[in-house]
């Protein structure tokens, strides 16, 4: 068949041919030669053998390239690529034909082609992107790490991927950086070859194998005769076994353009190397790159020396030897190793006097564990010598960082601070005083003593939970100076106060603490330490009062601010509750609190929330704690908050370090135990009793409440009467609460609470709640008895499913059943009711089928209101309850109440007889259902009416209340 060509276009074809074939066998000659002068050891060898050889030694690798640049980040599918890599190992060898055409290409490129005699290449580039390819078989671009790892490389022969499947994956195979580790590979290696076997699989942890595998015997046979192989040898030489730079160099070596840096004038270093289209990417995107046309040559600042080093050790087809005086020659093998003189406080100095480092490799220590710190840094061959002799050293295959014990930070940062072209950022000095021990080798206490607790009242010490004790006895482990951070609702205010108890010889105690809860510690004092005389708790209620009155003086956080200055060092025990109210050094709190707890011996901060958003919020609480541990916010901040520089000055609002700052706090400073952590120990349901604020309550309400009890006390002509007047007392009760009730809310959400119901039964007191919570813009749902049913149920969905959703404002009498709201397990009563059944129905809308928590329970109770007496009976009827096994949890055991009408008064009495008895048990439903009519009649009213109706004038039910009283039997 004709090809159709004349005879003049044949002959040129073919001229064209033997041309190709000519300057190909050329590029073969000279491709040989320029072995011989310039590759190590691995390449000398390999260029005794056939050019075919070699081709079929690297053709499976470059498919498994193919295949994975597709999908790089798929160990999955990595493992299949791996396997049919070995199927395809016949056929991928016709690829490697395609080698002449692609060094064509090379050859003909721009500004370095010159080069290529000086430093050819001994194989074409694409090929050897198998090496970095295999470096990325864990799915992740390694790097750095990669290049500390990967050792003396040879894929034919170490392909443990392809070992035979009997042979289990043998951890030694893996560099951990650990002496033994490369012990073991040199009598695996050659081994490892046998076990190739087209049947086995390559798995995810076959791969890593394979990036960690390294040969030091091939290193032995070292002594290429370049300059730059013989700069890795001296780096084998002086920086000891495994140096990075010749581990790389030789596991490059069989495909690598080589070349090295060299000075070029003050400032600036220049690249001699041949072509390479890889590399020529990476000068281009080098901030100060400049090209000398003269020398045909790219030079850079010295500025980015280590990044481009770095950079380029990350290419798996250049070889780039560091400039001269980069090497470890400084570092003769384990002279500075034995012993160190450094010690601890030559250790602190080191943080005192560290500085911004100017050097050109740059990094940074790091506590990754109690026991161990990490050492993240810019690439440099001399610092990776010097990792390598540190006996505890471990390279971790995910951070790409090295890390060691504590026992060799001082000969560790003892070397690094002698190299000059090095600047390490040392750990900060409050870690060194932490872990000193583990530093000096001396054994460091992990489990923490039982304290003596026979100076504290029985009482509490017998009720502690046992994570309680644990938290008491860190406590006194730590000096009774420490940050209890427990979940809210664990019991911190009974550890605190077995804590300060057992300090009680160093009484006068301090509390400072929420206003809305200083009368709840009152309580709590008298409620756990029995032995405390009933006048030794004083709650200070204006600035007028004086702070040192008793034994133990509690202060709200603002009036604290207002008190007397000199009182500095009076309180030697000092309990701050919600102690992140703490964390902005600005306010005025703050800095009233700071001077006294610096002065006092026993500080025990307590807080649910810490820090809510940002490391900077625990400086204080730290610094309270720890003075000496950041005496300056600066450093914490550099350190801890990524302090920035900005044009109008720092910001410390980022984070970083984060692990060592959590280790750190965990060992000197705070424990902290989550409910899920100790759910096994807590009761189902925690009820707790809040006295509310009573300055929240105006004297005119106060007036009022008083005026009312003391008709009662007189007592009524007949039954109707004694329930109306009973009914205006809870109204007049309802709001005189609002303000104490919103204040509490408010600052709950302060606190950071996830989720949680509010029940109220007034209208108004629904009301008021709402109105804050919108003026706030928290997002809430709210159902009372006006909301139609259909809506119900999805206001509940919404709760549930949306983080958003906070708080359910929930009427006590209108959504005390039928809905589930399990997404709280936070119930807050802001206002009591008489029928305890009601009550625990409502707590049960968050305690019931998907709650994974304990449901703490919060009564709102306000003193000289109807809750005096309501709260005594609840409690009782819920005790009988309880003992009836009708219900689940009894107060009396689980609420802090039991001193809240210790010994009420003859007429206190009389009123209390008179709840007990218009709302016993006994009733009928139609005394009930009047009851409650009534009540909710009465929830409408108006807050201005009711105070003016001081005769206790019933307003009358209009018939759409009636119908919500019907609305709420029916369901
Ligand atoms: N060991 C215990 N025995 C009996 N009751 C306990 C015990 N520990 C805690 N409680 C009760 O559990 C409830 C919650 O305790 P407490 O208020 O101290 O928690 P908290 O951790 O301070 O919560 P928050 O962060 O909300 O203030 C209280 O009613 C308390 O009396």
């Amino acid at each position: 068949m004709s090809s159709g060509l004349t005879e003049e276009q044949k002959r040129r074809i073919e001229e064209n041919r033997q041309k190709a074939l000519a300057r190909r066998a050329e590029k073969l000659a000279a491709q040989r030669s320029g072995q011989v002068v310039i590759a190590g050891p691995q390449v000398k060898e390999q260029s005794r053998g056939s050019w075919g050889n070699l081709k079929e030694e690297y053709s499976h690798v470059r498919f498994i390239t193919q295949q994975h640049q597709q999908n790089p980040n798929s160990p999955v599918e990595q493992k299949s690529y791996l396997q049919k890599d070995y199927n395809h190992y016949t056929a991928n060898q016709q690829m490697a034909g395609s080698h002449g055409e692609q060094q064509k290409n090379c050859s003909e490129d721009s500004e370095q082609a010159s080069d290529i005699k000086q430093f050819p290449t001994t194989t074409p580039n694409s090929l050897s992107y198998s090496h970095k390819h295999y470096m990325n078989a864990g799915g992740q671009e390694h790097g750095q790490q990669a290049l500390i790892n990967l050792g003396t490389f040879q894929p034919a022969k170490c392909y443990p991927a392809f070992k035979n499947p009997a042979e289990p994956s043998h951890p030694r195979l893996i560099d951990n950086g650990h002496p033994g580790g490369s012990k073991d590979l040199q009598s695996q290696n050659k081994s490892a070859i046998k076990y190739v076997s087209p049947s086995s699989s390559a798995t995810p942890s076959d791969s890593k194998m394979l990036i960690n595998t390294s040969i030091p015997t091939e290193r032995e046979e070292g002594g290429g005769t370049s300059q730059a192989s013989g700069r890795m040898q001296k780096l084998t030489n002086s920086a000891g076994a495994g140096s990075t730079f010749e581990a790389a160099s030789c596991k490059k070596a069989n495909s690598v353009t080589k070349g090295e840096c060299v000075k070029y004038g003050e400032d600036r270093f220049q690249v001699k190397i041949g072509y390479n289209a890889e590399l020529i990417a990476l000068f281009k995107k080098i901030p100060s790159k400049s090209y000398d046309p003269a020398m045909k040559k790219w030079n850079f600042s010295l500025e980015d020396y280590s990044s481009f080093m770095e950079a380029v050790n990350q290419l798996s087809s250049v070889v780039v030897a560091p400039l001269e005086g980069e090497n470890a020659g400084g570092l003769t093998s384990g002279s500075h190793f034995i012993g160190s003189t450094v010690d601890v406080k030559s250790l602190l100095k080191m943080c005192k006097t560290w500085k911004k480092p100017s050097a050109l490799v740059k990094g940074k220590c790091m506590l990754i564990s109690r026991l161990r710190f990490e050492v993240d840094i810019g690439y440099s061959s001399e610092v990776i010598g010097v990792f390598k002799q540190m006996d505890s050293r471990n390279y971790d295959m995910n951070t790409r960082k090295w890390s060691f014990l504590l026992e060799d930070y001082p000969k560790l940062m003892e070397v690094l601070q002698s190299l000059v072209s090095v600047e390490v950022e040392p750990l900060p000095e409050a870690v060194i005083q932490t872990f000193a021990a583990q530093i000096q080798r001396s054994t460091s206490q992990t489990d923490i003593p039982d304290a003596d607790l026979s100076v504290v009242d029985s009482k509490i010490v017998m009720s502690l939970m046992p994570f309680q004790r644990e938290g008491v006895n860190f406590a006194i482990s730590r000096n009774g100076r420490l940050l209890l951070a427990d979940d809210m609702g664990l019991g911190k205010t009974i550890q605190a106060i077995c804590i300060a108890a057992y300090y009680r010889k160093e009484w006068p105690l301090l509390v400072v603490t929420p206003s809305s809860v200083r009368f709840t510690w009152a309580e709590a004092f008298h409620r756990w330490l029995p032995s405390l005389s009933p006048g030794s708790t004083n709650v200070i209620v204006s600035g007028k009062d004086k702070l040192t009155a008793s034994l133990i003086n509690i202060v709200s956080f603002d009036l604290l601010s207002k008190m007397d200055k000199k009182l500095k060092s009076t309180f030697q025990v000092v309990i701050i509750d919600e102690s992140h109210f703490l964390k902005n050094i600005k306010t005025a709190r703050c800095q009233a609190a700071m001077p006294l707890l610096k002065a006092a011996r026993r500080v025990i901060l307590l807080s649910g929330t810490p820090a809510m958003s940002r490391p900077a919020e625990l400086y204080t609480q730290i610094a309270a704690v720890q003075p000496a541990f950041f005496p300056h916010y600066h450093s914490f901040g550099l350190r801890y908050c990524d302090a920035k520089k900005m044009p109008w000055g720092w910001d410390y609002s980022g984070s970083s370090n984060l692990t060592e700052l959590k280790i750190l706090l965990e060992e000197a400073i705070m424990i902290r135990r989550l409910k899920s952590d100790v759910l096994s120990q807590l009761p189902a349901k925690q009820r707790k009793m809040v006295v509310v604020a009573p300055e929240g309550i105006s004297a005119k309400s106060k007036a009022v409440l008083a005026a009312e009890a003391k008709k009662m006390a007189k007592g009524y002509g007949s039954k109707q009467q004694e329930k109306e007047a009973l009914l205006l007392f809870y109204n007049r009760t309802a709001e005189a609460k609002i303000h104490s009730v919103v204040e509490y809310i408010l600052e709950l959400l302060e606190r950071g609470n996830d989720k949680f119901l509010v029940f109220a039964h007034h209208k108004i007191v629904l009301d008021a709640i709402v109105a804050e919570l919108k003026k706030k813009h928290v997002e809430h749902i709210r159902i009372d008895g006006s909301t139609p049913s259909a809506e119900r149920q999805s206001l509940c969905h919404k709760f549930q499913l949306s983080e958003k959703q906070v708080v359910a404002v929930l009427s006590l009498t209108a959504a005390n059943m039928g809905l589930t709201l399990s997404a709280a397990d936070l119930v807050v009563f802001a206002e009591l009711f008489w029928n305890p059944g009601v009550l625990i129905q409502a707590e049960d809308r968050a305690h019931r089928i998907g709650q994974t928590s304990s449901v703490n329970v919060h009564y709102l109770v306000a003193r000289g209101t109807a809750d005096d007496y309501l709260w005594p009976m609840i409690q009782e009827k819920i005790k009988v309850l309880g003992e009836a096994g009708l219900s689940e949890t009894n107060f009396s055991k689980t609420a802090e109440s039991t001193n809240y009408c210790p010994k009420p008064d003859p007429k206190q009495k009389t009123i209390y007889d008179l709840f007990q008895r218009t709302f016993s048990e006994n009733r009928d439903d139609a005394d009930e259902v009047l009851l409650l009519e009534a009540a909710d009649a009465c929830s409408e009213f108006d807050s201005g009416s009711v105070l003016r109706d001081t005769e206790g004038n019933m307003c009358s039910v209009s018939p759409p209340k009636k119908r919500r009283i019907e609305e709420f039997f029916k369901l």
